[in-house]
């Protein structure tokens, strides 16, 4: 195997034509791919020949004891060169450098391919439900059919056409509406337009506690408490007169203005009040209908329900709310060497992602139940997908081709239909989306190595579950990145980061973190946001696009955010 950093190929290497004279153009290949890296200062990795494997590749490999199941387990600080320190653990750039290295076309690249999304950027890719020919099936990479074969891997998608087949699929059924009372409506996704029940405000209202006068001063006025709010419809003020006013009473008829109680004199002698300063017609009266007027469009339909959009709901007459209901998402996690508690022992590690993808998930604005653990048994995950009645299911691990990874297996038992099957982006290249029938759930495959999971759950869920949400897409935004990124020569990276506002006279710009291995949380757990490094890397000075976290002070806020 070669594991998610091996020796950089195009993604069409692993689509391989038999015979002598593949042989030789397959040799020209990687040569060109030698060249490319020695380019960016990169190397081969494995220290040997061979791409991204297929996983028919994986399988074999992984028949015998010496097969290294982690990419990382295989690269040796060998594989580090360039400027890096070899044996610092913190990170685990696939390629040292930003590159200008050519893009070598490769022999995939000529894979039959049908760019409904006119992806950016990638030009090779290949839906994974592009059918095999003749197939009427959507191509299983590189798993061994039952004969015993391997059928070719195909070019994964770019990270950009993936998360847009996500997006595509979120927002492909339709939409039902529901309604909730204000108190459970919060984080939902407006079904429709909020229109307005009455005026706002619906009558004219004093801003200011003090006098309401009518006509020049000095004004005669009436003693005791006035007019206050909440109380009916007073008689019409007549001209030259007074009466003391509280903040959010009606105004009386025929009103010229309020006059604050600090800005106005009380001459009791006289029986007259006096203003301190000039008076202007309508001042501190706010006048009915100021805000908005009876069915107005207060926000538009697919607004995030906020503590504000309720606020302003109550305020117009709502009791409910038309939402979209939540999408219910079960969690999946396999393993059979996870510990729900206690310190890893004997090989066996902590669950991370069960603690981690719940509250997440729900933050992006799912119903989550779950999560569930499973362990490594095909019989079980065949029943739970079964069974399960959720919008999306989401798994953790189980994606590759190991001898326990059971997940393309039972969904190739169920028929399902892959829609993504491994995507051109690192960490968390043999992430998958899948449909387990033409109105059944949704399912995402996530790697299981946390951060590999986190980016799946960033490029597939995440769109997905805003579609089936019906949240509008969100504008990509791009930051500064204060920093040289190393990139994948093919894949696009994710990479934790961190906003930081720009100091004497700099712009504000993004950190990239450290700790960003395929196995690691710490640089995750410290970010703010993932940056999409674009193939080859970016020199520091660069704009990238940012994907925000669910909790980044940015993003619409939603209910079970750290619940
Ligand atoms: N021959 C190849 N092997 C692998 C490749 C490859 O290209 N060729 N890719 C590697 C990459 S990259 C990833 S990512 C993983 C994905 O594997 P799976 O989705 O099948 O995940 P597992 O094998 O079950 O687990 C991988 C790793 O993560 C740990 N893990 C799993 N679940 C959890 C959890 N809930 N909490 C914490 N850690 C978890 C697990 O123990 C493994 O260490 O495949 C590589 N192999
Ligand atoms: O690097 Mo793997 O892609 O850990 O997901």
């Amino acid at each position: 195997m070669t594991g998610s950093d091996g020796p950089h190929r195009e993604p069409g290497s692993d689509f391989r034509p038999a015979g002598p004279a593949s042989d030789r153009a397959r040799e020209e290949e990687e040569r060109a791919v030698e060249q490319a890296l020695a380019l960016v200062g990169g190397s081969d990795r494995t220290g040997g020949p061979g791409g991204r494997p297929s996983r028919s590749q994986d399988t074999q490999g992984l028949q015998g004891p010496q097969a290294p199941r982690d990419p990382q387990d295989h690269q040796g600080p060998r594989g580090h060169q360039g400027s890096r320190d070899p044996h610092d653990p913190r990170d685990e750039n696939p390629n040292p450098g930003p590159s200008n290295a050519p893009h070598t076309r490769r022999s995939g690249d000529s894979a039959p391919y049908n760019d409904r999304d006119n992806a950016p950027h990638d030009d090779r890719t290949t839906a994974a439900n592009a059918s095999a020919p003749g197939s009427g099936q959507p191509p299983h990479p590189g798993r061994p059919s039952p004969g015993g074969t391997a059928k070719p891997t195909p070019t994964p998608p770019s990270w950009e056409r993936a998360r847009a087949i996500a997006a595509r699929a979120g927002r492909g059924g339709p939409t039902a509406t529901i309604r909730l009372p204000l108190d459970r409506a919060l984080g939902h996704v407006l079904a429709e337009a909020l229109g307005a029940l009455t005026d706002l405000p619906s009558f004219d209202t004093s801003a200011m506690d003090g006098w309401a006068v009518a006509g020049p001063g000095p004004w005669a006025f009436e003693t005791g408490a006035g007019l206050l709010a909440g109380r009916g419809a007073a008689a019409a003020l007549a001209d030259g007169t007074a009466v003391p006013i509280a903040t959010g009473a009606r105004v009386p008829p025929d009103t010229t203005a309020v006059i604050r109680s600090e800005h106005a004199h009380v001459d009791v002698a006289r029986g007259l009040l006096h203003a301190r300063r000039s008076v202007v017609t309508g001042q501190d009266i706010r006048p009915r209908g100021q805000e908005c007027r009876s069915g107005e469009q207060l926000v538009p339909a697919g607004t995030v329900v906020t503590p504000a959009v309720l606020g302003l709901a109550a305020a117009a007459g709502y009791d409910a709310l038309p939402v979209v209901p939540r999408p219910r998402v079960d969690v999946l996690v396999l393993g059979d060497e996870l510990l729900n508690a206690g310190l890893p022992h004997d090989g066996l590690i902590r669950d991370a992602l069960g603690p981690m993808l719940g509250p997440w998930l729900r933050a992006l604005g799912a119903e989550v139940s779950g999560p569930r653990r499973l362990g490594d048994d095909a019989g079980d995950l065949h029943s739970a997908l079964t069974s399960s009645d959720a919008d999306l299911i989401v798994t953790t691990g189980g994606t590759a081709a190991g001898p326990v990874d059971h997940v393309h297996p039972v969904l190739d038992a169920l028929g399902a239909e892959l829609l993504v099957d491994g995507v051109a982006v690192r960490p968390g290249h043999p992430m998958l989306l899948a449909r387990l029938a033409p109105d059944g759930p949704y399912l995402v495959g996530l790697p299981g190595n946390p951060l590999a999971a986190v980016s799946g759950l960033l490029t597939l869920a995440e769109p997905l579950l805003a579609g089936l949400a019906g949240r509008p897409a969100q504008d990509p935004y791009r930051a500064l990145v204060h920093a040289e990124v190393h990139g994948h020569p093919h894949d696009t990276r994710l990479v934790p980061v961190v906003h930081r506002p720009g100091r004497a006279g700099g712009r504000d710009h993004v950190a990239p973190l450290r700790y960003n291995g395929p196995a690691m949380l710490r640089g995750i757990a410290a970010a703010d946001g993932l940056a999409v490094v674009p193939p080859g890397g970016v020199r520091s000075g660069t704009e990238v696009e940012i994907l925000d976290l669910p909790w980044a002070p940015a993003t619409p806020w939603t209910e079970g955010c750290f619940t």
